[in-house]
């Protein structure tokens, strides 16, 4: 490929003597440094955002030009770095091309084109398509969004973006992360979260907010800055935390808050559930906060989405914990844009995740002879 070509003689040849120590290495250097981007980004908009600069989805869920420009921004740097690479995003950009969509549109160009122009950091490069100089058209940057239309499937490398998990949380000021995988032949070998309202350490919180959660297949889990400084390996303990919380969703209409009472009790917690929006609750898990995550469906026919929990997925795993659907089967991400017939999620530490997940199963089946009778 003509990329790898152009690349100077001494970078060919530290890049590949990094890429075989990790493999991926180029992958999730690309995919920090767009993730970082875009969690400068939305923090910044959120201090700006105005009323109008948010749209109701056809599903009734919001979206504000954060998520848009935070989307260009990633898809251009991975279309820059791995043009061949599809795209699983959230967002299109139709609403965008209509002439209604003009004022929030010139918005989203502004705001993704400030990202990408920005100064390089530490393990940037030009040819990922930033820094000073780099701004891209109003064509560019929406076609940059669209491409993001990828189906899924079983086979390929597929990247998938979720600019703003958690939209209402960050529209409340609270909770949500920028998330990205990279998916190879359905396997997630790459999850990058960034939670920029999150505290660095719950135990120390001069520390302050801002992190960057990266796992790597068969390399484990670790937890940076949004700087990139101080990256931590995280495991799950394996002992039950004294205090065993569920992790779980704000939103009421995301995941049935009275399923997760009933584990609860049936489990013997006493400790009321930690709420959170966004994939945050993954990272959390895996930095042993809470024990478990639980998202049960809270009616029928809702499909969870491939990238709301590819990327936390192979982080709970690489921090050694677990992850399945309500009836104990690993999800899969090659079906497509959604998980299909995995419905609900539990993840949690090896244990404790057998406990749950047998709780999971007696208070379905309580609901079920409710039902019946
Ligand atoms: N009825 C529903 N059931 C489950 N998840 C839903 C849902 N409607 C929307 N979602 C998803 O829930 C995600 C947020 O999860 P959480 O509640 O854990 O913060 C949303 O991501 P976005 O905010 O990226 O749209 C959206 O994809
Ligand atoms: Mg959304
Ligand atoms: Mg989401
Ligand atoms: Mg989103």
């Amino acid at each position: 490929m003509h990329h790898v070509v152009r690349r100077p003689f001494l970078r060919q040849i530290l890049h590949r003597s990094y890429s075989m120590s990790l493999p991926y290495a180029t992958e999730k250097q690309v995919a920090v440094a767009a993730v970082r981007r875009a969690c400068h980004l939305t923090s910044s908009v959120f201090n700006k955002l105005v009323k109008n600069e948010t749209l109701t989805k056809g599903d009734k869920s919001p979206v504000t030009v954060g998520d848009y420009a935070a989307q260009a921004v990633i898809s251009t740097i991975l279309h820059h770095a791995f043009p061949s690479d599809f795209i699983v995003g959230e967002e299109d950009a139709a609403e965008l091309r209509e002439e209604s969509g003009a004022g929030l549109r010139d918005r989203i160009i502004a705001l993704a084109n400030e990202a990408l122009t920005g100064e390089l950091g530490l393990g940037d490069n030009v040819e990922w398509g930033i820094g000073p100089g780099q701004e891209k058209t109003t064509e560019q940057l929406l076609d940059a969004i669209d491409r993001g239309n990828h189906p899924g499937g079983r086979t390929g490398r597929m990247w998938t973006i979720d600019p703003i998990d958690g939209t209402k949380g960050f529209l409340r000021g609270e909770q949500y992360a920028v998330c990205l995988s990279l998916i190879v032949d359905a396997q997630v070998q790459l999850g990058v979260i960034g939670c920029p309202n999150l505290l660095v350490d719950p135990a120390e919180p001069d520390l302050g907010r801002g992190v960057i959660f990266v796992a790597a297949k068969g390399h484990g889990a670790e937890q940076m800055r949004l700087s990139g400084a101080n990256p931590t390996p995280l495991k799950i303990p394996s002992i039950l935390p004294s205090e065993f919380s569920f992790l779980e969703s704000v939103e009421a209409a995301h995941s049935s808050h009275s399923f997760n009472d009933r584990v609860s009790t049936l489990l013997n917690i006493t400790h009321s559930p930690v709420r959170m929006d966004s994939q945050a609750k993954y990272g959390c898990l895996a930095r042993g906060q809470g024990a478990a995550y639980l998202r049960m469906p809270t009616g029928v026919g809702y499909r969870e989405k491939i990238w709301d929990h590819a990327p936390g997925t192979i982080l709970v795993e690489e921090a050694g914990g677990v992850v399945t659907d309500s009836r104990g089967l690993p999800l899969d991400f090659g079906l497509g844009r959604t998980l299909g017939e995995n419905f609900g999620v539990i993840a949690g530490g090896l244990g404790v995740h057998a406990r749950v997940l047998e709780a999971v199963q007696t208070a379905g089946t309580e609901q079920e002879a409710k039902a019946k009778a």
